[in-house]
């Protein structure tokens, strides 16, 4: 079982990239990192197919696929921690974590993914999400294990 962020961009130096890696260090199952661009130019739609294909090829067969979606489903950390536990539990090669481009997912992504996760109803920019969601993978890690990083 292994861990895969297949993101639209790449990560330069600085300190969302610092962020993200302090925490991706700390998770104990390895955690992959695929970054896909798409950089002719497109419309929104087209754009948005093409990087919803990009991202699909970077996920293994039998994957559980969780699109990170400001409009997806809001979990407080410890039903996340729970929903987590599920996944890894699925018997599945890897929990694949996708992040969407300036325009969000193309339909693809959002009818292969078993999970769409919100972190909040905000839009954030795709390089804090990578952090964010490491940090809430370390939570969710910690709470699993009974590890008092978490305080309810
Ligand atoms: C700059 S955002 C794109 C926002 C785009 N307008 C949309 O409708 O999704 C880039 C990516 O960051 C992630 N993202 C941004 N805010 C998020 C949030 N609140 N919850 C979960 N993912 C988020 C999503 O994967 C999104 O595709």
């Amino acid at each position: 079982m292994k861990l895969l962020l297949a993101a639209v961009g790449r990560a330069k130096n600085g300190p969302e990239r610092a962020l993200f890696e302090q925490y991706a260090s700390r998770l104990k199952l390895p955690f992959d990192v695929r970054e896909v661009e798409e950089k002719r130019p497109l419309s929104s739609a087209e754009r948005k197919a093409r990087e919803a294909d990009l991202l699909l090829a970077c996920v293994p067969a039998g994957a559980v696929v969780v699109a990170l979606d400001e409009r997806g489903k809001l979990y407080g950390s410890e039903d996340f921690a729970a929903a987590y536990g599920g996944w890894l539990e699925r018997g599945a090669p890897c929990v694949a974590f996708l992040i969407g481009g300036a325009d969000g997912h193309g339909d693809a992504v959002r009818t292969r993914a078993d999970a769409l996760l919100s972190l909040g109803k905000m839009t954030w920019p795709h390089m804090l999400v990578r952090a964010m969601l490491a940090e809430q993978l370390f939570r969710a890690q910690s709470i699993l294990d009974g590890h008092p990083y978490h305080r309810a």
